[in-house]
């Protein structure tokens, strides 16, 4: 390289000495401030450039002027869950600053959560966390996060209606149920578990957001499947460019952008829909109904619904596939969760109701040992700082910061659960009389150390819902067949670690066998 330098001749340039002379002095003086403005960030980020109690991190630091921030980034992007479980373990009890693979945060011990859970969006917000994660604006997250109907929805209407939603919701679970059973090889007898769940819950979820028969005209199934996968296409293009080039860069990185499309069809299927809710004699008792009636126009209801159901279908598919793997992996309970199901059918007239669902206790608490154990979110009830504020221990959290609790460390944490480790599908029951231990510690319940439903003002609303589907979904899998892993395997393959999140193996196959031809 210098070689080839050196055989290149520039040609001479005369300089007057006046000019080069104030040149020299300019050169001197703009090389004498860059230094003192460098010198004096290094200080100002090495000697408490914060008010408040100092940080103390954890991980691998960007470094004075953020010059490490890549190798930081990386390591957090391939190890970032143990970063977290290691900062939680090794600084009990106090908060903590990591690297992350996008962003600082600041990690705050539990005790602090009664201090944050109810703040208000002007002290802290999820909203700025799901856009900035999202590209929000370019998923159209900012056309239904421009209200909260659908949430609203969720909190209110879905989880009261739970009684009359029950029976359709099993109607729906035998309807799709057999349409995929049917297409069980007879050979092998596997069905991909994660495929499994994905399409109970996708069909279940839709017909109590829009109703059975417009889940069933065709047409709202494909829109759902298509919504995900172009919008984490785009975010995965966009997010590493800074906010204001995103626009720019799209047209290049976005080849065929087809999310415009995606709604328009959303709006399409849903304009007549949501025409006829509106009239006055409508009787429809669906989400759609209650969405119809805020007046709101049918392209942001769309994008609400197709948002919330790709919401639930995410997080509810994840955790329902790691339970059909702890199954598998812990069938000691398979009997004992059949047995319950059965007497909980035959006080009920043989009938799918709310009473049935919540007679499952033993299924229940093996769901909720099942979301513990798998933690999805090693970094939960994520924030961001929309105004300035203190902790109670001096802790000052300026404006801006991100903050977020150790998700799958308090769930390993033994002064919350003794023997945090050990899979226990019976230990939120009394052991003897199989019934609850408390409300708070039902699947659906938020015990001290769980932050996997989030936390005080945004808790997940759908949690009730997700219950009930789970246990619906479960119970009558295991009434009909007994799983298992494929003959040979004693394994399951690990699941896919993101940043500090986890998802469970979507490849994994898994054996039904009649329960009757046994
Ligand atoms: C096992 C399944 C599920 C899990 C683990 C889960 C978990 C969560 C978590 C961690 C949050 C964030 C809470 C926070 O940051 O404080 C959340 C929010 C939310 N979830 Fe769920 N969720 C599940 C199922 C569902 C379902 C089935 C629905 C709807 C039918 C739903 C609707 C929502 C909504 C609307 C929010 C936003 C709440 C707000 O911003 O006020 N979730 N969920």
């Amino acid at each position: 390289m210098d070689a080839a330098l050196s055989n290149i001749s520039f040609p001479k340039v005369t300089i007057p000495s006046t000019l080069l002379a104030s040149i020299k002095t300019d050169v001197k003086l703009s090389t004498l401030s860059i230094v003192l403005v460098a010198g004096l960030l290094v200080v100002s980020q090495l000697f408490g450039s914060r008010k408040g109690k100092p940080w103390v991190r954890v991980g691998r630091s960007p470094g004075p002027l953020g010059l490490r921030s890549l190798s930081a980034r990386m390591d957090f992007f391939k190890r970032g869950r143990a970063i977290v479980r290691e900062g939680y373990n090794k600084h009990k009890g106090e908060n903590f600053v990591i690297q992350t693979a996008e962003k600082e945060q600041l990690v705050l011990a539990p005790r602090f959560l009664p201090e944050i859970r109810m703040l208000p969006e002007s002290k802290l917000s999820h909203a700025h966390v799901l856009m900035d994660y999202w590209v929000g604006e370019h998923i159209g997250a900012d056309i239904a996060l421009a209200g909260a109907q659908h949430i609203d929805a969720v909190r209110g209407p879905l989880t009261k209606t739970l009684p009359i939603t029950v029976p359709l919701m099993h109607r729906e679970y035998l309807r799709t149920s057999e349409k995929l059973f049917s297409e069980v090889p007879k050979d092998t007898r596997q069905i991909n578990a994660y495929q499994f769940c994905y399409a109970m819950i996708s069909s279940m979820t839709s017909t109590v957001f829009i109703g059975e028969e417009l889940t069933h005209r065709g047409g709202w199934s494909e829109i759902v499947a298509e919504y995900f996968p172009e919008a984490w296409r785009i975010r995965m293009a966009l997010k590493p460019w800074p906010k204001s080039i995103r626009p720019l860069v799209k047209p290049i990185l976005v080849r065929n952008n087809r999310l415009e499309e995606i709604i328009a069809k959303a709006e399409a299927f849903l304009d007549e829909p949501v025409r006829k809710r509106r009239e006055s004699h409508n009787q429809d008792t669906d989400i759609l109904k209650f969405l119809a009636d805020y007046g709101e126009s049918t392209r942001k209801i769309g994008m609400q619904v197709v948002g919330i159901i790709t919401g639930a279908l995410n997080t509810s598919t994840f955790a329902l596939t790691q339970a059909i793997y702890d199954l598998c992996m812990h069938p000691e309970y398979i009997a004992d969760i059949r047995a319950e199901a059965r007497e909980a059918l035959a006080s009920e007239n043989m009938q799918w109701t709310l009473e049935t669902c919540k007679k499952l206790h033993l299924l229940d608490s093996f769901l909720k040992e099942s979301l513990r154990l798998f933690a999805p979110e090693g970094l939960a009830i994520t924030r961001k700082a929309t105004s300035a504020f203190g902790l109670s221990d001096g802790t000052w959290i300026p404006e801006g910061t991100y903050v977020a609790v150790a998700g799958e460390g308090m769930a390993l944490d033994p002064e919350f659960y003794p023997d945090p480790e050990k899979f226990d599908g019976r230990r939120f029951v009394d052991k003897k009389t199989s019934l609850p231990l408390a409300p708070e510690r039902e699947f659906h319940g938020i015990e001290p150390g769980n932050a996997m439903w989030g936390a005080g003002r945004l808790t997940c609303p759908g949690r009730h819902f997700a219950s009930v589907l789970s246990k619906m979904i479960i119970a009558n899998l295991l009434l009909r067949y007994d799983i298992s892993l494929p003959p040979g395997q004693t394994e399951l393959k690990p699941g896919a670690e993101m940043d500090a999140n986890l998802l469970p193996d979507m490849t994994q196959m898994i054996v039904l066998t009649e329960v009757q031809a046994r």
